[in-house]
């Protein structure tokens, strides 16, 4: 696999000069029936772009069902999409003529879930979890090094005393060391990318922290993270960028002081009034129409916040607003700025 990196400039992620991971107007159907004929389907993803940087992280926020995770499986290639293009480096990681396997493509993108339990498996040990990916993935170490490779990494993700910790079963170990092993594990493949599926949510408050500060040492090592979240407030401690999604739509994104510190986008305001602040009670009923979120289909029409937008006008619910950049990083999909 080339090295090579493009140079692309993404029109909806505003200025990208060495793209790593780069999405460009990804669409994700979901058939909701099972019909042979006239089928019908969901858009779970429509005209989704970004670009995830080597040493970077992009936090992806937004309420259940809005498409985070689908984006991030589409980028593990657990799902195709239905259209639009993914691209590791220069390789179009979709292409058929040149498939790349799912082996090199693993050793590039690793996947880390909410419950690190589920992705753990209980009969082995921590050791087997973590020189299993190094012997297949770097199959010139031999049995001393894949062994000291083990505990280096579990080291390096904070577990200590390290030898006992490889000797270890997953239940034996906390959430919070658990999650860790799961990172471990991405580090012992040697990915330059994480996709992070909300890895703090299940997690202790107290612990949430240390597995925050885990992945941002990481950053500073080239890894690059999206980072899914419902929880803004960490998006901005984490991630350089944001991108709010809504029902499958890209609505505001840029970078995560603008976005969170200065939000345009009404479902953005929304989303930040939803953070408690000590002493302060906020009426949410002032800032959004109750109302259901829109099951959105590739024949929906309009902005997909019109129904529940306090601003919203005819025009929102005919048709899609297009892009309108706010500063050189801050970019939202709204009529309120066109
Ligand atoms: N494999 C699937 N088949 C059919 N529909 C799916 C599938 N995966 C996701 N969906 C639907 O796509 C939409 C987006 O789901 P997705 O899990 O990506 O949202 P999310 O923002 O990650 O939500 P959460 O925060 O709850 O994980 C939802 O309506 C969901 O029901």
């Amino acid at each position: 696999m080339t090295e090579v990196m493009i140079d692309k400039s993404a029109p909806e992620t505003g200025h990208v000069e060495k793209a790593s991971i780069y999405v460009e107007d990804l669409v994700i159907d979901f058939p909701t029936d099972s019909a042979i004929f006239r089928r019908r389907y969901m858009r779970a993803v429509n005209q989704v772009s970004f670009v995830l940087k080597a040493g970077e992280a992009l936090a992806v926020v937004g309420e259940s069902g809005s498409g985070k995770s689908t984006c991030a499986r589409a980028l593990c290639r657990l799902y195709k999409p239905t259209s639009g293009k993914i691209w590791l480096q220069d390789v179009d990681v979709n292409e058929q003529q040149h498939q790349l396997s799912q082996r090199d493509y693993a050793k590039e993108v690793q996947m880390i879930f909410q419950d690190p339990f589920g992705s753990l498996n209980p009969v082995h040990t921590i050791r087997h979890h973590l020189s299993r990916p190094l012997r297949i993935h770097h199959p010139e170490l031999d049995d001393e090094q894949i062994e000291q490779r083990t505990i280096e990494i579990i080291s390096r993700v904070g577990l200590s005393p390290a030898q006992q910790t490889a000797d270890k079963y997953p239940h034996e170990l906390s959430g919070g060391q658990r999650q860790r092993v799961a990172i471990a594990r991405a580090l012992a493949v040697g990915a330059k990318f994480i996709l992070a599926d909300e890895p703090i949510s299940m997690l202790d408050v107290s612990i949430r922290l240390g597995i925050l500060n885990l992945m941002e040492d990481m950053k500073k090592d080239g890894i690059g993270f999206l980072y899914i979240t419902h929880d803004i407030a960490t998006a901005r401690y984490f991630a350089e960028r944001t991108a709010v999604m809504y029902v499958g739509h890209m609505v505001e994104w840029g970078n995560s002081d603008s976005v969170t510190q200065n939000p345009q986008h009404p479902y953005t305001k929304l989303l930040i009034s939803a953070i408690p602040e000590p002493g302060i009670r906020k009426d949410r009923k002032e800032m959004a129409r109750k109302a259901d979120i829109p099951l959105w289909t590739p024949t929906s029409v309009g902005c997909p916040f019109a129904e529940r937008c306090l601003s919203a006008t005819e025009q929102c619910k005919t048709t899609m607003p297009a892009v309108t950049q706010l500063a050189e990083d801050h970019f939202v999909r709204c009529f309120l700025f066109e």
